[in-house]
């Protein structure tokens, strides 16, 4: 492509201290309270990513092999977009908003929240979307009115110098800054005390920021992995859930934290899901994947021995793919058909373009082995009737999920994006990432004029009926009853066929007609009796 990455050089361990010190300086200015000032520095950052667009495209390259698609699709043309959602509705998000739920007594005191910046964060990235989930964190964290320390995966440095060149050409450099390291570089940064952590990685690495973080009682949000699972049901359809769950783990060859990571299928449709995945791996790479510019490698040879390994413990059947080459980090896409829950791919997640692939009698038991697996993943991916998936959804729990794909959610940019339990805690995107960098911080304003209705708060208040006069104003009257029955008023109670079920309610239905109709009876026989006027 012809352009000179710059080169990625790790931040001297001695000046971290200071660099922090200066951001938190920095932020106790308000300079980034200023919504004009976060804007107009988003916008900056548009511009550099979009004048930097060649080198970010060379270093996703040369970092995973990453094709343009996947490039633009989910590094540069995905944070631009976000650039310009935020932008776009900063000014909007940052007003004071009205407090909800608010009872007549507290209306006068106006309760609101306001957006209040958090204070100085760090965001650590991961190195797979080196960019995306670099970037993205950090926009959410711009946007809160927040100065930033980014520190990108070492492990793609390609793309952490290329981010490092567009923050210091684009931004504010007493705001933002880039640091660079590994894990010496990681825990200096941990000494400091942040007001919040942001971190995309493994749960192994997630344990030690959670630990750090905690005596200083900093909040982390944590985005790590899991072992997501896919069903197919026989009454899926298996040619598109085959080529829909094949992008989900062939895209970045498989190093996609939300794509899944293995499918159980129903033993009916096994060899008919198997032939289309065959059939799929040939339509998206007509002349192999190693021959495609689409196809991407693993990040280094650790990652491509982690894999490797994992391929080599299965008790399973390589049915498709099963190449690999060391020099060239790359590894097919393998497609094993596997029949023990605890096989090696199972067990871990393998982050890698590895498809297992298990037979299952019916859906309660594809469930159940979905659970056992991992209890928590970050996603779900459920292909059946609606019935099924609707089951699917009900008997799980993970962090997102998509019905009838394979990780979709997960490519909506502005869908609130987040794990729960051990795959993560805490989300962005979209709105959520602003609501992740803010403080929604109550207020109330207490009117001077109102100093003698108040005034019942004030001690004493023994031997005073300042309890009884407040009460009637502050205090509710429970609609339910003892057995816990929603308790209705005496006109909601005549019309409703509510509480009681749907007989007693028909009762009282036939009771109001039943009184209607007398009346009317009633006010006929007066008008013959010339009592009343005739009814027109
Ligand atoms: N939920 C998500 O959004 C998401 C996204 C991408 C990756 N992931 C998960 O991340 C994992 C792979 O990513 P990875 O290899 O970049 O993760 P990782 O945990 O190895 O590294 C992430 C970051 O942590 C830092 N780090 C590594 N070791 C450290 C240590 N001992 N102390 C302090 N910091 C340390 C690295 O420098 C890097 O910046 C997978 O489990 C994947 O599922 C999750
Ligand atoms: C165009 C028309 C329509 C709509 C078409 C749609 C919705 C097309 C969608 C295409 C997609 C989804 C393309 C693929 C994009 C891939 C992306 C964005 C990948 C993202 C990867 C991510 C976010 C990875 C994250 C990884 C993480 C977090 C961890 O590792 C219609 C249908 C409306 C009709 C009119 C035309």
């Amino acid at each position: 492509m012809g352009v000179q990455l710059p080169p990625f050089e790790s931040t001297p361990i001695e000046n971290i201290s200071s660099t922090v010190d200066g951001l938190r300086q920095t932020f106790w200015s308000s300079k980034t309270r200023d919504v004009q000032f976060r804007i107009k520095q988003l916008r900056k950052l548009y511009w550099a990513i979009e004048d930097n667009k060649d080198l970010i495209l060379e270093a996703c390259k040369k970092d995973l092999g990453k094709g343009f698609f996947e490039a633009m699709i989910a590094e540069v043309a995905w944070v631009q977009n976000d650039i310009i959602f935020m932008t776009d509705n900063l000014e909007k998000w940052c007003k004071d908003e009205s407090a909800p739920d608010i009872g007549l007594a507290n209306k006068f005191m106006r309760p609101k929240i306001r957006k209040d910046p958090l204070g100085i964060v760090l965001v650590v990235g991961a190195f797979n979307f080196p960019i995306q989930l670099s970037f993205g964190p950090m926009i959410g964290a711009i946007s809160g009115g927040n100065t930033v320390v980014l520190k990108p995966s070492e492990n793609s440095p390609n793309s952490a110098a290329v981010m490092q060149k567009i923050m210091k050409e684009s931004l504010d450099p007493d705001c933002y800054t880039c640091i660079q390291g590994s894990i010496p570089e990681m825990k200096v940064l941990l000494e400091e005390k942040w007001d919040k952590i942001f971190f995309t990685g493994s749960a192994n690495v997630g344990k030690i920021i959670t630990k750090a973080a905690a005596p200083n009682l900093t909040p982390v949000v944590l985005e790590l992995g899991g072992r997501n699972p896919a069903i197919v049901t026989r009454k899926a359809d298996m040619r598109l859930a085959a080529r829909r769950l094949l992008w989900a783990k062939t895209m970045n060859a498989g190093q996609v934290c939300i794509s899944q990571n293995y499918t159980l299928v129903d033993k009916e449709v096994l060899d008919s899901f198997v032939n289309e995945l065959k059939a799929g791996l040939k339509e998206f790479f007509p002349n192999g994947p190693k021959a495609s510019e689409d196809y991407g490698r693993m990040v280094n040879l650790g990652a491509f021995n982690r894999v490797k390994k994992m391929l080599d413990g299965t008790t399973g059947k390589i049915v498709a793919g099963g190449t690999m080459d060391a020099d060239d980090l790359f590894i097919e896409p393998t497609v094993v058909v596997i029949t023990d829950p605890e096989d090696s791919l199972m067990r871990d997640e393998s982050f890698g373009p590895l498809l297992p692939v298990m037979g299952v009698d019916n859906l309660d038991q594809a469930i159940h082995i979905a659970n056992q697996t991992h209890r928590t993943p970050l996603g779900v991916y459920a292909f059946g009737s609606k019935a099924e998936t609707d089951k699917i959804l009900a008997s799980t729990t993970s962090g997102g999920a998509s019905i009838n794909d394979g990780m979709f959610h997960g490519t909506v940019g502005t869908l609130a994006f987040g794990g729960v339990g051990d795959s993560g805690s805490g989300s962005y995107r979209g709105k959520a990432s602003f609501d992740c960098f803010v403080h929604h911080r109550s207020i109330t304003h207490t009117p001077s004029w109102m100093e003698s209705l108040l005034a019942a708060r004030y001690p004493p208040f023994a031997g005073t009926n300042k309890y009884e006069k407040l009460s009637g104003m502050l205090l509710k009257k429970p609609n339910f009853d003892r057995a816990g029955n929603t308790k209705l008023g005496w006109i909601s109670w005549l019309f409703t066929l509510g509480t009681g079920g749907l007989f007693r309610g028909a009762l009282r239905a036939s009771l109001l007609v039943g009184v209607a109709v007398a009346l009317r009876l009633l006010m006929d026989r007066r008008t013959m009796n010339g009592i009343l006027p005739p009814v027109e």
